[in-house]
């Protein structure tokens, strides 16, 4: 039996990976699936963390808990973005280890690049430039979680892994009109256009920036692939202080053709325009998926299908934390 700790399984990314593991368990499979809520262990709190993975003892972690939010958000709280984050690694990391934990995986993000590197972006890419400033500070959390893997790895001997994902998006996503992520702000902006007749959606920033959108599906299963990975293929595939993997489609799209898909799905007929107020943050920042795609995975949803689906799920979804 393997006792797995999913931290933030509430969230997009946790409840995707939560729900592949529960089904592999129903086909069969020996896994214990341990999780808490944010009210029943808040991970920016070290001795209860500690309490926790010290009474648990599991076999491996995810941790897929994290402060997330889109470019304003990351803009307008920014002090809650590297003290929230850096505490919830530095916690669930140092504390997996006091108990003995040998596996963990953990979520960063494709902000950790420079903002003007070559695209597409590899992973040796990594503190080799000026970060873009919209998300300096969660970016900076995002390469200490990296670093701390990688230090545990070699002065304790460690199994710790950290997938990189591009720009997310699916069933679960946060719609909040203004500290969600491009693509869910714009389902429900464009969905309410449509449905009270109004004849302009406006778009932030100069609808330029190009951005790669990953399924949380696709996300899930890529991140119990890399977790998985037999230790010498992770290692022949990694290097000991260059760890980390990009999970991406590689492909991207500019913001105002994301907006025309995102209209054409939600049935609104009317003008997109731009709002140059808002900032457009990095303007291209697309991963160099060659090291997940030697190791055999890629992905599998297209963007429209995508967008599709997790529509129909805004539709009927009550749970929009927004
Ligand atoms: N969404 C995206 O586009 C991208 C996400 N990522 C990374 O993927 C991972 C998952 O992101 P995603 O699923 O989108 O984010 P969500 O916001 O959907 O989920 C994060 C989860 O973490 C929980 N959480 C946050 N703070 C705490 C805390 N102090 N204690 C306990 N639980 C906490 C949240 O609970 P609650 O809501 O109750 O606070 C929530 O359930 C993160 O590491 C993120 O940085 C990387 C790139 C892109
Ligand atoms: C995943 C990644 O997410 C964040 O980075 P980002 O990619 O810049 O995030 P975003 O999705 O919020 O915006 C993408 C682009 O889209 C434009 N845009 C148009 N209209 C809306 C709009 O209505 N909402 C939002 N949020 N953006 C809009 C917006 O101006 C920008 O040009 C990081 O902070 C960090 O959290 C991180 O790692």
């Amino acid at each position: 039996m393997q006792k797995i700790y999913i931290a933030g399984h509430r969230g997009m990314v946790g409840g995707a990976i939560l729900r592949r593991l529960q089904a592999r368990k129903e086909a069969g499979e020996a896994l214990e699936l341990l999780t808490r809520t944010h009210a029943e262990l808040d991970l920016t709190n070290q001795a209860a963390v500690r309490d926790f993975m010290q009474a648990e003892k599991p076999d491996v972690v995810i941790l897929a808990a994290a402060k997330v939010g889109g470019i304003h958000a990351n803009n307008t709280y920014p002090a809650d973005f590297i003290y929230e984050n850096l505490m919830i690694e530095c916690n669930v990391i140092h504390q997996a280890f006091a108990a003995g934990v040998q596996r963990l995986l953990q979520l960063g993000s494709s902000c950790i690049y420079p903002r003007a590197v070559a695209q597409p972006m590899k992973e040796d890419a990594l503190l080799t430039g000026v970060l873009e400033p919209t998300n300096e500070p969660y970016a900076v959390a995002k390469i200490a979680g990296i670093k701390l893997c990688e230090s545990y790895n070699r002065q304790h001997g460690t199994d710790y892994r950290s997938v990189m994902p591009t720009n997310l998006y699916g069933p679960g996503d946060n719609f909040h009109p203004e500290n969600s992520h491009v693509l869910p702000a714009l389902i429900r902006r464009f969905h309410e256009a449509a449905r009270d007749g109004l004849e302009e959606v406006v778009i932030w920033g100069s609808g330029k920036p190009m951005r790669e959108f990953l399924h949380v599906d696709d996300m899930a299963e890529a991140s119990l692939f890399v977790l998985e990975l037999d230790k010498a293929t992770y290692e022949a595939n990694t290097e000991p202080m260059l760890s980390h993997i990009n999970v991406g489609t590689g492909t991207d799209i500019s913001i105002l053709d994301l907006a025309h898909m995102v209209a054409k799905v939600t049935g609104f007929q009317g003008k997109i325009s731009n709002d140059p107020s808002k900032p457009d943050g990095t303007m291209k920042k697309l991963m160099d998926v060659s090291r997940l795609a030697d190791m055999g995975w890629k992905a599998r949803v297209g963007l429209r299908e995508g967008i599709e689906e997790t529509y129909e799920w805004f539709k009927k979804s009550e749970d929009l934390r927004m």
